[in-house]
């Protein structure tokens, strides 16, 4: 199976206002897509109807071929769909690593349980990969509320990896940062290319040309355009989308 997420003709309306209209994407194994759109344009919305957040009123949504529709959050979370929000959730009295180790081996209910339970040679390999690919190898025994902001995001990131889904969903990961956690931040989502498959909402185009492969635009609810950074960029369509709002910049 080459996709790993399709959304077929997916459509949501609130009261009598579509929100959402007849959207279709399809974004392959290993690829990461990014989802742009001026401000209203839908993109929190659709990322929200993939991850269970809210329901649609129309059309499908499939990871691995497996339909997902309108299935309970929990369930599409279990189905391999892992979300990241602009505000962290990190257990801030642990070191970077617990939280990791926590997140990777969440067998028991209990937080400090699964701290107590000896980690296997494999999981113990992940941990190491997961905080080498999200820059924090020197931080893993620092305390997580003495983090900085970027530092705290991607141990976020590093959290969601290590539940290991098959479609990480990331709002926004800039948000916020500093120019140099902006850029660390594209340096760590390169490295997952290919590693995860990643559909990724940013407004930030410096940081959109830095990670990019494909872009899908969303404007007014519906797919406005689909393509390269190049392409994009390029697009009649897409500028005049833009103009009024913050502009392609
Ligand atoms: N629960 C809701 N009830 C009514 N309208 C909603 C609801 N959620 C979103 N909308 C509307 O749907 C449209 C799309 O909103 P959405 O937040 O998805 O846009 P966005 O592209 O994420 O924008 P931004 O970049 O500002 O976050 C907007 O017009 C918004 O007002």
């Amino acid at each position: 199976m080459n996709q790993a997420l399709t959304l077929n003709g997916l459509s949501v309306a609130f009261g009598g206002f579509k929100a959402i209209k007849d959207v279709s994407l399809s974004v392959a194994t290993g690829e990461l897509r990014v989802l742009l759109g001026a401000n209203g344009a839908g993109k929190t919305t659709l990322m929200d109807l993939v991850s269970g957040k809210i329901r649609s009123t129309e059309g499908s949504v499939r990871v691995f071929g497996q339909e997902i529709t309108n299935w309970p959050e929990h369930r599409i979370a279990r189905a391999g769909i892992g979300r990241k929000f602009q505000i962290p959730s990190v257990f801030r009295d642990l070191t970077v690593e617990q939280n990791i180790q926590v997140a990777c081996c969440n067998k028991h209910p209990s937080v400090f349980a699964n701290l107590r339970f000896g980690v296997s040679a494999d999981r113990r390999r992940r941990i190491a990969e997961i905080l080498e690919l999200t820059g924090l190898v020197e931080v893993a025994r620092k305390t997580a509320a003495f983090l900085s902001h970027g530092q705290t995001q991607w141990l976020e990131l590093g959290m969601l990896m290590a539940q290991d889904p098959k479609v990480i969903l990331l709002d926004e990961p800039t948000a916020g940062m500093t120019h140099a956690e902006t850029s660390k931040t594209a340096d760590i989502i390169n490295r997952l290319k290919g590693r995860h498959t990643l559909l990724v909402v940013e407004h930030d185009m410096g940081f959109v040309r830095e990670i990019a492969q494909h872009i899908t635009v969303l404007h007014l609810g519906e797919v406005l355009a689909e393509g390269s950074v190049a392409e994009i960029e390029n697009d009649a369509r897409v500028r005049a989308a833009y103009l009024g709002s913050k502009g392609i910049s």
